[in-house]
This record gives structure tokens, C-alpha cells and sequence, in this order.
């Protein structure tokens, strides 16, 4: 399966070339999605927010402990196009209407308070040079229907997900403008997108039987950013297509580093289409 040589890297702050503005708009229409050189975020804090979860144990927690934690979602209670569950758990931070239960413990919460500071700095670069690159007239965020945006870290174990599951991640598409992903391992750890220029079908469920994918490990100062529905439908298919994603298991990740347990963070920028 080929990996992500075929996906373009963008590097903020330095003029992009005719060469990176050509390959990452052929990415956005081949596979909705573009490796960003970020440091900032992969290297301390988000390896702060992992060491924090792995050393504290957040996820071994007793289930009534975890429900009381603001943002927590369980184990197969998120529903992917309404009837698949999701095998994962997350915490959820900055989510509209998330109740009010207690937070996080206090560490958690700072070490993903100093992701997103780290966030928030890169986020307008990004976005001015996606649109330059794109050649965009209308602003992607600075409005407020555009600028929501929450963060989600998510454990997965594959002793919970049993033998019969093959996906850690069901395929999907995420539901914003940008997902930005960071993992916690430097290896190959079950990511795949879809190449839709192998298929026809555009609802994720039929790209997912139909369609090739390519694994895209996880690189050191490097993040992944999707793009959603919500950016597909503001841009039109032409330009961008949200990328369809689904992470295996690790069983099904033959002759590469087996991990058994998955924790990522994902920044989800822009709203869900209504
Ligand atoms: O954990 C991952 O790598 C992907 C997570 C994801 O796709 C999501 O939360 O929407
Ligand atoms: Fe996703």
C-alpha cells in the first residue's frame, strides 16, 4: 500500500512555491487532506497531553468517574453516520453544548490549554495560506459562523475492540473546515484515506468498500489536516473534497509496529453542516 510520499507538505511562514500550490490543490481534490509541518504541536505539548493521560491513567479510571469528567464520550457511544459505533473513548474540550459536569483533572486540562495557545498562534497562518493557495476571495474563519472550533483526545484498546472489528475508526468524513490530527506515536498506527480518484461514490460508506486507501503514518513534526463537509461544500467538489478517513486495528496492521493501545488529538476548526 503506498504511504503518504503522495501526500504534499505545506511549511508556514516562507513563500509557497508554483510546485506546493499545485500538488496541495491536487491533494485536496485527490484525497481532502495535506501533511503541515508543526512542530509547536507535535513535540512538548501534545506529548505533554499524552504522557499526562498514559502516566495518570485518565482512560483506567472507573466508568462513574469518567462519566462525571465534562467532554467524556465512551466507549462506542459516538455513532458514525447515525448507526456505526465509534470503538474509541474521548475527552472533548470546548465543545458547544458539552454538560456541565465536573472537568478534567486540572493536568489534562492545562496540557491541552497549552496545545491549543500553540493552536491558536498557527491557526491564521494556516488559514492565509490555504487560501492563498487556493485562491480564495472569501475569508475561511474570522466569522463567527466559521469560527467555532473544539479538540477531542481519543484512546483506543484493542482488547475492548474484540476480534471481530477490524476498524478502530469506522470510515468517515469529518463534519467541519479543517481537522487538524496529531498522534502520539512516530509509527505506522492504522490511518488511512481514501484515494477518490478510485471511486464514484461519494457518501463515505460506499468510498469505504469501493475505493483504495493509503496509510498515512504518523511523522515526527508533522500533523495531518483533513478537510471536512463543511469546507467541501463552501469550496465545491471541483476544488476540495472532505477526506474520508478510518483508522485499522492494529491486527489488521500486518508486518509494521504493532501498537495496542491509540491516542490521538484532533482540532476540529469550523462548524458541522446544520
Ligand atoms: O484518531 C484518529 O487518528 C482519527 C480520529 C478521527 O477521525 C475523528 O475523531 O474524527
Ligand atoms: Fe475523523
Amino acid at each position: 500500500m503506498p504511504t503518504n510520499d503522495c501526500l504534499p507538505l505545506i511549511e508556514l511562514g516562507i513563500q509557497q512555491s508554483s510546485s506546493t500550490i499545485s500538488s496541495i490543490n491536487a491533494a485536496l481534490r485527490q484525497f481532502g487532506a495535506f501533511r503541515l509541518v508543526a512542530p509547536q504541536l507535535t513535540r512538548n505539548v501534545s506529548q505533554r497531553v499524552f504522557q499526562d493521560v498514559r502516566a495518570r491513567g485518565f482512560f483506567r479510571l472507573p466508568i462513574e468517574v469518567k462519566n462525571q469528567a465534562r467532554g467524556y464520550s465512551g466507549f462506542d457511544t459516538e455513532l458514525i453516520r447515525g448507526k456505526t459505533a465509534f470503538p474509541k473513548e474521548s475527552v472533548y474540550f470546548l465543545r458547544k453544548g458539552v454538560e456541565n459536569r465536573h472537568p478534567p483533572p486540572a493536568e489534562f486540562q492545562n496540557s491541552v490549554e497549552n496545545l491549543h495557545n500553540e493552536w491558536t498562534s498557527l491557526r491564521s497562518q494556516l488559514f492565509a495560506t490555504l487560501s492563498t493557495i487556493l485562491d480564495l476571495t472569501e475569508p475561511l474563519i474570522g466569522t463567527p459562523s466559521l469560527d467555532y472550533e473544539y479538540l477531542g483526545v481519543n484512546f483506543y484498546d484493542s482488547d475492548r475492540l474484540g476480534r471481530d472489528r477490524v476498524h478502530f475508526s469506522p470510515v468517515h468524513m469529518d463534519g467541519g473546515i479543517l481537522t487538524i490530527l496529531v498522534r502520539a506515536a512516530d509509527v505506522h498506527d492504522g490511518l488511512e484515506i481514501a484515494d477518490l480518484r478510485t471511486t464514484e461514490k461519494l457518501d463515505s460508506e460506499g468510498i469505504g468498500l469501493d475505493a483504495s486507501f493509503i496509510s498515512v503514518p504518523a511523522m515526527s513534526d508533522e500533523v495531518i489536516v483533513f478537510a471536512g463537509t463543511r469546507l467541501q461544500r463552501l469550496l465545491g467538489k471541483s476544488k476540495v473534497r472532505a477526506c474520508v478517513h478510518r483508522v485499522c486495528s492494529p491486527t489488521q496492521i500486518s508486518n509494521r509496529c504493532i501498537i495496542k493501545e491509540r491516542l490521538s488529538l484532533a482540532i476540529f476548526c469550523g462548524p458541522p453542516i446544520k
